[in-house]
């Protein structure tokens, strides 16, 4: 079973304009609303792709009752801690002309201590149920700076393996646990290495460092160019399919499902990647975010391209 940890839960809403302008009023065409912040889109992955999963997290407010209600019509399970205050809404508005797409995240509600402690408990019980867990996302205000690496430490104690795909202050102390996996993307790596990225050796001597540090894999992500990947032996490239973009967001997190799916699966490392890139590509298929068909996934398997570095 996979458990996947999303403190700072969200409804996450596509916005399809046909040629969005700033500074003009303008009505949106179509608009997909879905349960989201990174870990439950995690979570609708890894059910779309069959496996066993239950999400975990904070929900408030009416928001909070829209996510659980979502959740149980997907058929995906959940056990999260009720907040007061409101569970955020994150908008992702897609020029439909341009393929550009614009994030307005917001913050989520300001919690309580008492929050982090009742969650600390669950999520002590859940990890009993798991053998992977993903932590995604931004935290909560209220929630202290070193909490992913707490969770870290609690799963790795029990011998569960976990992946970390979060930014910022949350990554650099989450790091401090060694997470079994990380997969920044490049502004995420960027932040971590405290200058710009310049070239492949940047990122292969970042994702060796990571390596270093106790790491089992760590994978650096460069949107629609793919990325890579570095294990303790091994530093690969890999190029995500070409396909007919509907909407990209996401696509980070449906490669996390794909890691999650591939690490409990016992799939051996390149067989893992393969599969963790064809769902991250059908994820931008879609136009929810988060959202993959699993035959898109089969027939995209054996178009991504990996080459091993060294
Ligand atoms: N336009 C695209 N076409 C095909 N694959 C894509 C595209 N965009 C992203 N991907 C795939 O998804 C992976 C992760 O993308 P990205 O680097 O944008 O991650 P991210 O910033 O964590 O994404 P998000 O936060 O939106 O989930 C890429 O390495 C690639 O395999
Ligand atoms: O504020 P966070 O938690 O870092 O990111 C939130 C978010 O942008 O991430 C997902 C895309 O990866 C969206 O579902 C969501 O809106």
């Amino acid at each position: 079973m996979i458990l996947t940890v999303t403190l700072n839960t969200s409804i996450d809403k596509a916005y399809i304009i046909n040629s969005f302008e700033v500074g003009k009023v303008q009505r949106v065409e179509e608009v997909f609303a879905t349960a989201g912040g990174k870990g439950l889109n995690v979570a609708r992955v890894v059910k779309s792709l069959g496996e066993d999963v239950i999400a975990t997290g904070f929900v408030g407010g009416y928001s909070g009752e829209f996510i659980k209600s979502e959740l149980d019509k997907e058929g995906i399970k959940h056990d999260f801690v009720e907040v007061d205050g409101e569970t955020r809404t994150c908008i992702n508005i897609i020029n439909k002309t341009t393929g550009v797409q614009t994030e307005l995240l917001e913050p989520g509600p300001l919690l309580n201590m008492i929050y982090q402690e009742k969650f600390k408990d669950k999520y002590i019980s859940l990890l009993d149920r798991c053998d992977v867990v993903t932590i995604s996302g931004s935290m909560p205000k209220g929630i202290s700076d070193n909490f992913y690496a707490e969770l870290i430490k609690l799963a790795k104690d029990r011998d569960k393996k976990v992946i970390l795909d979060t930014s910022g202050k949350y990554l650099k102390e989450g790091l401090k646990a060694r997470p079994t996996v990380i997969k920044p993307n490049r502004y995420e790596a960027e932040d971590i290495y405290g200058k710009k990225i310049k070239d492949e050796k940047d990122i292969i001597a970042l994702m060796k460092t990571f390596i270093g540090d106790g790491i089992e894999m760590a994978a650096i992500t460069l949107g629609v160019e793919g990325g890579y990947v570095a294990t303790k032996d091994d530093v690969y490239r890999y190029i995500p399919p070409e396909v007919k973009v509907k909407n990209a967001v996401g696509s980070g997190d449906a490669m996390t499902a794909g890691l999650a799916v591939g690490i409990n699966k016992g799939y051996g490392e390149v067989e893992t990647i393969r599969f963790a890139v064809a769902i991250s590509a059908a994820n931008a298929m879609t136009e929810a975010t988060g959202l993959v068909y699993k035959k898109d996934v089969n027939d995209l398997l054996d178009d991504v391209i990996i080459n091993k570095l060294e």
